[in-house]
């Protein structure tokens, strides 16, 4: 049985990070997608809270098909000292065998204490990506809606996240 590590912001969950899902899934049996720097949350580069996030990611991935009895989700806050990240991710996480991650940091902090790391594809990184996702929310361009799965931006209508995000960078 070998079990992957994904860790992401996810600041908004998007059909980037959807392929990466489904990607990983046909190389592993079972899958903890870490929500990262989960103390974050009302901020423009973090609105959503770490619950928020669990709830968006877990109703894309429903909407998706894709079997919740093999997905874990572990909300993990930062720590100032990156030499021993890994170790404090090891210690809420449930075990795993492989990290999947694009992130440089991520990837060598893994890869220096013994871990298998492995790359997924890039998505269309220029439009799949979280940043560009909340300038268009902030512009109140409706066009974020098509980057996301349907059930994630239905959430953030749902939690008026949208409205938060505007709030937050003065605009609403
Ligand atoms: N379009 C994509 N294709 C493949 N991997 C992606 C894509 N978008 C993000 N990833 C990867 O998913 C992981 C989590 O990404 P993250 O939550 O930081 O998304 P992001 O779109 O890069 O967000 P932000 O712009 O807020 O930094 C990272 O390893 C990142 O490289
Ligand atoms: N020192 C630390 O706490 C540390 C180090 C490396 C990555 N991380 C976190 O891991 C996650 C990585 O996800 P991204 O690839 O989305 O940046 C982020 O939440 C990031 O803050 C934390």
């Amino acid at each position: 049985m070998r079990r992957g590590l994904y860790p992401g912001r996810f600041q908004p969950f998007h059909l980037g990070h959807l392929q990466v899902v489904k990607w990983t899934l046909q190389r592993v049996d079972e899958l903890i997608i870490v929500i990262g720097s989960a103390q974050e949350s009302h901020t423009l580069s973090n609105p959503f809270t770490a619950g928020e996030r669990m709830e968006m990611i877990r109703r894309a991935l429903e909407g998706s098909n894709i079997d919740l009895s093999l997905i874990y989700f572990v909300p993990i806050p930062d720590i100032l000292m990156n030499s021993v990240w890994v170790y404090h991710v090891k210690s809420f996480s449930p075990k795993f065998d492989v990290i999947i991650s694009r992130n440089p940091l991520v990837m060598r902090l893994f890869k220096e204490a013994g871990y298998e790391v492995i790359e997924p594809p890039a998505y269309d990184r220029k439009i799949y990506n979280s940043t560009f996702i909340r300038r268009l929310i902030i512009e109140n361009n409706n066009e974020w809606e098509k980057l996301v799965p349907a059930e994630v931006s239905a959430y953030i209508h749902e939690i008026r996240g949208d409205e938060r995000l505007r709030s937050i960078a003065g605009f609403s």
